[in-house]
C-alpha cells in the first residue's frame, strides 16, 4: 500500500482544558499519512483518481478552525473519521502537536491510526 502524506500542517484554533485556553487561539501542527493505492492515478495521470492532499488539507483546516473541543484526542478522532469517510483511503495516521502547551518541552501531542 502506498502513502499520501501532509507534513506540519499549521492550524490555529481554540482548544484546551483550561479556561485561559478558551480565550485565544493556539497553534496546532498536523502530520497526516493516508494509505492508498496510487497506481490508477499514476497510470492515467488523473487527479480525480488520486487522494488530493490539497483537499484533505482544506478539510482539516476548516474542521479544526471551527472546532471547540477541549482535548486533542477528541479533535483527532473527529478528523480521522472525517478523512476516512470523505476520501478513498484504507487507513489514516494523524499526529498532532501543540507546541505552546508545555513550555519546557519542544512540543507535545499524540498520534492515532484508524482503519476503514
Ligand atoms: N492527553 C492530553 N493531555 C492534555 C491535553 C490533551 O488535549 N490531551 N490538554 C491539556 C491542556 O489543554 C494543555 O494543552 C494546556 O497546558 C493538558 N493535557
Amino acid at each position: 500500500m502506498d502513502t499520501v502524506y501532509i507534513s506540519q500542517l499549521h492550524v490555529e484554533t481554540i482548544i484546551g482544558v483550561y479556561d485561559f485556553e478558551k480565550e485565544s487561539k493556539q497553534s496546532l501542527f498536523f502530520d497526516i499519512e493516508m494509505k492508498t493505492d496510487i497506481s490508477a492515478a499514476a497510470r492515467q495521470d488523473d487527479i480525480t483518481l488520486a487522494v488530493d492532499y490539497a483537499k484533505v488539507s482544506e478539510r482539516v483546516i476548516a474542521h479544526t478552525e471551527a472546532s471547540r473541543v477541549e482535548l486533542l484526542e477528541t479533535l483527532v478522532e473527529q478528523l480521522a473519521a472525517l478523512i476516512l469517510q470523505e476520501f478513498a483511503i484504507e487507513a489514516v495516521t494523524i499526529r498532532v502537536s501543540k507546541p505552546a502547551a508545555v513550555p519546557q518541552a519542544q512540543t507535545v501531542g499524540l498520534e492515532i491510526t484508524r482503519n476503514r
